[in-house]
């Protein structure tokens, strides 16, 4: 395909289940496995500072086991940027963090700290990992972020996931697609992922520029009952489906 479109899969939501009874059982690790033997392009997990799901054993063992790539989602804090000095994924994704959120709620505020964001990428960059800032479709945050110097976005599409109506959920669609072009003309490259699922993706896939798309939970959701292995490559076929559209803007 002349111009594919990756899935990254997020396994946070094993490591969910496991730790839900503290056991050792299911393992992200053999997540990864399965995931990329059925047509995942990477590999996501997303260590939260309270280890409410991936735990510093996860990225450890997964750093080392992984066929694929990497990335690793984590908080802009000093403790975070050590581990990934240690364990080198392929890529870092810079991502705002709450204690007490469900999920992530927005995009990181990249204007509000820009000092601190640049001197994170360069730290990463130092250490040969690839850095992604994880923001809303805002033009200003598109712009800081492209002065930190991160090569990489990922658009948060929570907003378009969580869309009641028709019409509230082509409003998010559209600021997606002028948020990807919007990146892609100052040479950023462009991912996207969150509230992604098998009814929603298709739009965001058809969007030519958009690299790749982080999915988790509902992947991880619907293996409950097809098995991993046929969740992903629905996943996944869904996803190139979708890329053979006619453009949509
Ligand atoms: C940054 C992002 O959009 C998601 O990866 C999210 O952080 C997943 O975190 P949870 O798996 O804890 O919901
Ligand atoms: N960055 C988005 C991600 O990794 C997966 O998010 P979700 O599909 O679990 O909502």
């Amino acid at each position: 395909m002349k111009n594919p479109i990756l899935l990254g899969v997020n396994i946070d939501h094993v490591a969910t289940v496991r730790n839900a009874r503290g056991t050792d059982y299911p393992d992200p690790v053999q997540a990864a496995f399965i995931a990329e033997q059925n047509g995942a392009d990477g590999i996501t997990v997303h260590l939260r500072e309270d280890r409410r799901h991936i735990t510093d054993r996860d990225v450890e063992i997964l750093a080392r086991t992984i066929q694929t790539r990497m990335n690793l989602e984590m908080a802009v804090t000093d403790e975070m940027l050590s581990i990934a000095e240690k364990t080198k994924p392929a890529y870092v994704c810079l991502v705002p963090e709450k204690r007490e959120e469900l999920t992530t709620e927005g995009g990181l505020d990249v204007k509000g700290q820009e000092s601190k964001i640049k001197e994170a990428c360069e730290r990463m960059a130092e250490a040969g990992i690839q850095v992604s800032l994880f923001i809303d479709t805002d033009e200003e945050q598109i712009d800081a972020a492209a002065r930190t110097g991160a090569p990489l976005i990922e658009l948060h599409t929570g907003h378009y996931a969580d869309a009641t109506t028709e019409h509230e959920r082509e409003v998010e669609l559209v600021k997606i697609q002028r948020a990807v072009s919007h990146a892609v003309g100052q040479g950023i490259q462009v991912n996207a992922g969150h509230g992604l699922q098998y009814h929603n993706v298709q739009p965001i896939a058809a969007i030519k520029e958009i690299v790749e798309l982080n999915i988790g939970h509902a992947i991880i959701g619907r293996a409950v009952f097809s098995g991993l292995d046929q969740a992903v490559s629905e996943m996944k076929k869904l996803m190139v489906e979708a890329r053979q559209w006619p453009y949509l803007v």
